[in-house]
């Protein structure tokens, strides 16, 4: 008979990974050995993909060809023109992104291949399609065309531009940068895990992706950054405090807080902490800043649990100009970047990943003719 499970995988090593690595007491989190504090707000998006798909922090040159591949890998092909109208109609935007973003694999040249080489070319052609396709829903939901992004400007500057149709500023597009950098990977999360196991059948690149953002869309995961947003939209600020405390004792969870692996400060919400209060004070109106605070404090006093990556990531997304159905989908533009490393690293080394179950159901039942049932 099998162990007995461990409820969720918690604790369990589900694969080696030389791309991030987390210290969840002391609250660490590393890309490729390098500290996030180091590279947040130092290093571009585009320099962080390259360190996880090639595996070092590009030179100059490195960068202007990964930077070309980028702006080559922009064509969104055929499927996508002539269906995205239709599904910005019908699908909402997790939905739709991954609908969109199967039906780019049809022109995609090294569809057929799991190879390095074509792997990192599909990698690269993930990351650069994702930000275009959610500016693509969103324009083709409004009945507008989408902008076009331009290629001397990044991932960063393009999308902000293209979703809020609006020039952003030096300041908005490295603080969007950095929360892109801040989101690219986080070793064996769930849709990371989803990719994983996707990419360890043999299937391609593609289907992993897919199953990531499928696996990202919900609430417990990626999709709690949305339901951030939403949870303020919907408090008094001036009752923060004794809402979330009704909340909390009436069961609820409030989203945004909680880890399984940090059991301290989330390295990355000290950086998007300070962003949210920045970009807050800048607007003019920071009340949703200073509601998130006094959530902070409250949660931790009432549960001793702190802010996740997504809980000060809505506010900055917010006070950005981004609409908040649109928060899950911006993650998923950063973490494509790690899942496609990850399909790469599982490639480069794969074993079919099947766990065992344990069986709880009933045993020694009798098969009787449907007339008897
Ligand atoms: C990018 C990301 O994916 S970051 C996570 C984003 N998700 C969220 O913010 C959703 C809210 N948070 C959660 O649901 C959880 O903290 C998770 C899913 C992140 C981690 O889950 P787990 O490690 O399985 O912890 P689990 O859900 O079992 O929680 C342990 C205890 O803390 C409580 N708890 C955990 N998170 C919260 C929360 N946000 N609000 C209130 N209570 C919470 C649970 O109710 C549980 O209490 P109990 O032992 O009395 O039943
Ligand atoms: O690691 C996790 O379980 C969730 C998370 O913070 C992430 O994916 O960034």
């Amino acid at each position: 008979m099998a162990d007995k499970p461990t409820k969720g995988l918690a604790d369990v090593v589900a694969a080696s990974t030389a791309l991030s690595d987390i210290d969840g007491k002391a609250g660490l989190l590393f890309y490729r050995g390098y500290d996030i504090h180091d590279l947040a707000g130092r290093t571009t998006f585009e320099e962080t993909a390259h360190l996880l798909q090639h595996g070092t922090l590009p030179n100059r040159d490195q960068l202007a060809e990964y930077g070309a591949e980028l702006v080559r890998g922009r064509a969104l092909g055929s499927l996508v023109e002539q269906n995205v109208v239709e599904i910005a109609e019908k699908q909402e935007p997790m939905e739709a992104l991954r609908t969109l973003l199967s039906l780019t694999s049809a022109d995609d040249p090294d569809k057929d291949s799991n190879a390095a080489d074509a792997n990192l070319r599909k990698a690269a052609r993930l990351t650069a399609l994702q930000p275009i396709l959610v500016a693509r829903f969103h324009a083709a939901r409004r009945g507008v065309e989408a902008p076009e992004p331009d290629p001397d400007k990044s991932i960063a500057a393009n999308f902000l531009r293209q979703i809020t149709g609006k020039e952003p500023t030096p300041r908005e597009v490295e603080i969007f940068d950095e929360c892109l950098v801040l989101h690219a990977d986080h070793t064996m999360n769930a849709s990371t895990f989803a990719a994983r196991v996707c990419a360890a059948t043999l299937s391609d690149m593609h289907s992993a992706v897919v199953a990531a953002i499928g696996t990202l869309k919900g609430p417990l995961h990626g999709g709690a950054n949305e339901q951030v947003m939403r949870t303020l939209e919907t408090l008094d600020p001036t009752g923060v405090a004794d809402a979330v405390r009704a909340k909390l004792a009436g069961g609820e969870k409030i989203m945004g807080f909680g880890h399984r692996v940090y059991k301290t400060e989330d390295p990355r919400a000290t950086h998007l902490r300070r962003m949210s209060e920045e970009l807050g004070e800048a607007s003019g109106d920071d009340t949703y800043y200073r509601m998130s605070k006094e959530m902070e404090e409250v949660v931790f006093a009432e549960k001793g649990l702190y802010p996740n990556v997504d809980f000060y990531a809505a506010t900055v997304y917010h006070f950005l100009g981004i609409p908040t159905d649109l928060f899950t989908p911006v993650f998923s533009v950063s973490r494509m970047a790690g899942w496609t490393a990850h399909v790469i690293e599982q490639h480069a080394d794969n074993r079919l990943i099947r766990p065992d179950s344990e069986y709880i159901g009933a045993r020694d039942q009798k098969w009787v003719h449907i007339d008897e049932r």
